[in-house]
């Protein structure tokens, strides 16, 4: 008798807590924003998320307003969709809401590798003195020099016209901006003396294309791979190419910059072994490279499609070089591009940031460790419960806002400067906002990559615009909607 009591409080605990785990008890409480388990146990709101994250979002913030706890795929996710309560999440201290618990999960799951305590500090004191100040000119110096190897080798010396040549516009930045970053962040072929240049640049370009063509076999499964649903073959394929690369990163180079080899010794020194060092180089790679080609692409192709924002880049470009004594001609020494001069570009600038403001979608989570006191903007306090994450998407609550951008579907190459070239600053119901885009996220998880990058995008339109005519084949063609992924295929 009292065994089958025994199995009886088991099954009906066993089952009360499989129920808690469904999300069956979960209640809504008074201080809580609107609750929204959908109709799925568990998975809640998956499917719609993990479809078009974009549209669910606007679903629900239709239906529920600017804040709102969503079930999805077991966690609650509480949607803050108000940009004057995203200074409050941000700067909240890390025992109240925290960026790791989740970055560290998604990058065991994707890259493989089990950070240690010290990462962050690691990335962000190699990119402080590597990505920024004078540690950015050097850089900006090895990737112009890469950019030209990868760019102009072909470009013959002679007066003679040349063909038209066509490509894939999509490829042709995405290829030239990864390998210019990689060669420029993870170094060059070893050479042996000064006779063997040209064969280490032609060892350079090749290796750097291959490396490239296997790069987008795993950016095309990384959506899939991030959710955990890809067929064992695709698993497969993503397992040996993360094999592939964390070999090929390990290989011997010269002109390694400061940013990569701080951080290996960083790793060593905190005993990290070497083929988890291996795993976070891979990691590296994919956070500095999986963004700048796309948004090179989505910048030109902009451009392109605008011949007003054209031809006001192209005029600035051209005045930046005169002024400073650069001029490009057949048979004349590469141009040299400073940091100095990539300073005077505001409408350059302005255009990246449209072209980011249309492009970018991160959504940046904090783990929420203690319950939370949230205040928004119309004055009321939530909770936010412990054991929840909080989410932002600041590209439909900030980026295409048309409370915010007018027109915001449309790229309006100076919609972030003013006629005297000083930056624009932006409101929301007449109050003056302090996050109106965020391509890079915000607070402590901020890109660390961020002004390299921009300063990367810009070279490549640099040398884009002066040394190349450009032409779409089809110029009637519309843009495409950016797709769900992000890249186009
Ligand atoms: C257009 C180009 C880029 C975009 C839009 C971009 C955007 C972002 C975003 C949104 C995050 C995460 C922020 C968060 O979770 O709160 C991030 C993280 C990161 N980015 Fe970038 N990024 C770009 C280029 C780069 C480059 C060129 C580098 C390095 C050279 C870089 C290095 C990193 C690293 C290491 C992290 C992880 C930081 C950490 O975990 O502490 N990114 N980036």
């Amino acid at each position: 008798m009292a065994l089958w009591a025994i199995l009886l409080c088991t099954l009906i605990a066993s089952l009360l807590g499989g129920l808690y785990l469904l999300g069956v008890f979960r209640r809504r409480r008074p201080d809580e924003p609107p609750l929204d388990k959908g109709t799925i146990p568990w998975l809640g709101y998956v499917l719609d998320f993990r479809k078009d994250s974009a549209e669910f979002l606007k679903r629900m913030q239709r239906k529920h307003g600017d804040i709102f706890t969503v079930l999805i795929g077991g966690y609650y996710f509480t949607f803050v969709m108000d940009p004057f309560c995203f200074g409050a999440i941000m700067k909240e201290s890390r025992s109240k809401l925290d960026f790791r618990t989740f970055a560290y999960k998604l990058v065991l799951q994707v890259f493989g590798y089990k950070p240690i305590e010290a990462n962050h500090s690691i990335i962000h004191s190699a990119s402080i003195k590597h990505l920024m100040g004078d540690g950015l000119t050097v850089i900006t110096q090895s990737t112009l020099k890469n950019f030209q190897k990868l760019m102009l080798f072909s470009l013959s010396p002679g007066e003679e016209k040349r063909a038209w040549q066509e490509d894939n516009l999509f490829h042709y930045c995405y290829n030239i901006v990864f390998r210019a970053g990689y060669l420029s962040l993870y170094g060059t072929e070893p050479h042996q003396g000064a006779d063997d240049t040209e064969k280490a640049n032609e060892q350079d370009r090749i290796h750097s294309n291959q490396l490239f063509h296997e790069f987008r076999k795993y950016d095309r499964l990384f959506p899939r791979l991030a959710y955990s649903v890809l067929p064992p073959k695709d698993k497969m394929e993503a397992e040996r190419l993360k094999r592939f690369f964390w070999s090929m990163l390990s290989m011997k180079k010269d002109n390694i910059s400061g940013w990569i080899s701080d951080q290996y010794q960083l790793m060593a020194e905190n005993g990290v072994p070497k083929y988890m060092q291996e795993r976070f180089m891979f990691m590296l790679l994919w956070a500095s490279q999986g963004n700048t080609g796309p948004t090179a692409f989505w910048l030109l192709l902009y451009l392109m499609k605008h011949p007003e924002a054209m031809k006001a880049v192209r005029d600035e470009v051209a005045k930046v070089l005169r002024e400073h004594g650069q001029e490009v001609k057949p048979g004349s020494p590469p141009i040299d591009i400073t940091r100095e001069m990539l300073n005077q570009t505001p409408l350059l600038d302005s255009a990246l940031e449209e072209t980011l403001r249309l492009v970018a979608a991160p959504i940046l989570i904090r783990a929420v460790l203690q319950d939370t006191r949230l205040k928004t903007s119309s004055g009321t306090e939530y909770t936010l419960r412990k054991g929840d994450r909080v989410a932002l998407f600041p590209h439909i609550s900030v980026q295409m806002n048309p409370e915010i951008h007018p027109k915001p579907n449309e790229f309006k190459y100076d919609r972030f400067v003013n006629p005297d070239g000083t930056k624009k600053v932006f409101y929301k119901n007449g109050k003056r906002l302090k996050y109106f885009n965020m391509p890079w996220g915000s607070g402590v998880s901020i890109c660390p990559g961020r002004f390299f990058a921009v300063a990367e995008m810009k070279l490549f339109v640099f040398l884009m615009l002066s040394h190349y005519d450009l032409e779409l084949v089809n110029k009637e063609e519309e843009i495409p909607g950016i797709p769900a992924g992000g890249n186009p295929n």
